[in-house]
């Protein structure tokens, strides 16, 4: 009997080492509106099927960007390519918006408000066969939960709605890329993730890469396998989620993703004394006066002895914010100094006021830089 071939055989060699070609690729783009620089030398790939974020404040230059890899701005310095395809580069004329195969969808779902749901969904099938337009809207609609509203006027739907509508007319004719721009920022917090949950679905089972862009940093860490986060035009880190939120590369990194307890001082025998404690200085050479950026997950708190006998470290005020509770405490240092300091427990754990406490540190969620930077 002829031996089982190795599992090896059914590989074929070259497959495994030819990478797909990003959706996007965007190479050195900068862009300025007349002396503000919007985008500052950004480069950027979104493999297939990817979902990249594009997080940061307001002004630091997502829309502009997404707005170059859609064809609505021109581009200025550097180049953009669709899977492969060069379809835009400094100096000349770019494949316009409708020729690139991009899905889009903004904050506003911009429907046709004299077509039905199934109209607008199907809008731009215009070169298939009419049953197949059919069946391509109402797959989508179903996937979507709209299927029920596919002959309603969008004027009857809710603002979640429109929006499920507006996704799937963006993903009907299979772009290769999807391009999302706050899509979710005008619907109310419950309502928003639903819709999330159901995006994300689509655009995973699309296959298409999405760039998504917002200002909400759990937003970002619920839908991205990467997110760029960017200041000033910039991409100051890109990464996985964990990347960005375990290992920081800027002070602006770690506190977009939330509050932080910060302290200041200098760097001794590769530590720094804080008044939660000494916290190593990995990196940074003593003398350097460092910046420590303690999160309020880091700080958990052990009640001890009776409220109202507090001695240095007691608690302030507590308050339940729903899956976790945020302690406020009063912290001195060992030269009398008060900091008013916030830690954050999971589920109920609301002590009482002037209870004293201890803190254990968690180091994972502690961060060091030198100061100014
Ligand atoms: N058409 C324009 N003309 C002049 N300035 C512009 C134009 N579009 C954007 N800008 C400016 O460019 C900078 C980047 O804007 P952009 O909209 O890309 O930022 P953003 O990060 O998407 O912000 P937001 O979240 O507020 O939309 C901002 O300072 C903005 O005011």
């Amino acid at each position: 009997m002829a031996s089982p071939s190795p599992l090896s055989d059914l590989i074929d060699p070259g497959a495994a080492t030819v990478a797909p070609r990003p959706a996007v690729r965007m190479t050195d783009i900068r862009h300025r509106f007349d002396d503000l620089i919007a985008v500052d030398d950004v480069s950027l790939d979104v493999s297939p099927g990817e979902v990249v974020c594009l997080l940061g404040p307001s002004g630091c230059g997502k829309t502009t960007l997404l707005r170059i890899a859609a064809g609505l701005e021109d581009v200025q310095h550097g180049r953009v390519q669709l899977d492969g395809d060069l379809v835009a580069e400094a100096g000349r004329r770019g494949v316009p918006p409708e020729k690139r195969s991009v899905g889009l969808m903004f904050q506003d779902s911009a429907l046709f408000p004299h077509l039905t749901v199934l109209e607008n969904v199907v809008f731009g099938l215009g070169s298939l066969p009419l049953a197949d337009r059919g069946r391509r809207g109402h797959e989508l609609l179903e996937q979507l939960r709209m299927g029920q509203y596919a002959h309603a006027y969008p004027h009857v739907l809710s603002g979640g709605q429109q929006q499920r509508v507006a996704l799937a007319r963006a993903l009907a004719p299979a772009p290769r890329l999807m391009l999302l721009d706050e899509p979710f920022s005008a619907l109310d917090a419950r309502l928003r993730d639903q819709i999330r949950d159901d995006t994300l679905h689509a655009l995973k089972s699309s296959g298409a890469g999405t760039l998504l862009v917002t200002h909400d940093p759990e937003e970002a860490m619920f839908m991205a396998d990467r997110i760029a986060i960017m200041r000033d035009g910039r991409i100051l880190q890109i990464g996985h989620p964990v990347d960005l939120y375990c290992r920081p590369a800027d002070p602006f990194v770690v506190t977009f993703f939330g509050d932080v307890n910060r302290f200041e001082g200098v760097v001794e025998r590769g530590e720094v004394l804080t008044p939660v404690g000494r916290v190593e200085a990995t990196g940074l050479q003593d003398g350097t006066l460092a910046q420590v950026l303690v999160r309020p997950e880091a700080l958990r708190v052990v009640v001890v002895g009776e409220p109202g006998t507090h001695d240095r470290t007691h608690v302030i005020m507590s308050r339940l914010l729903g899956r976790t509770s945020l302690t406020h405490l009063c912290v001195h240092d060992d030269s009398g100094r008060e900091y008013h300091l916030h830690s954050r427990m999971p589920g109920v754990f609301l002590p009482e006021e002037n209870q004293p406490v201890e803190l254990h540190l968690d180091r994972s969620q502690i961060f060091v830089f030198p100061a100014g930077a």
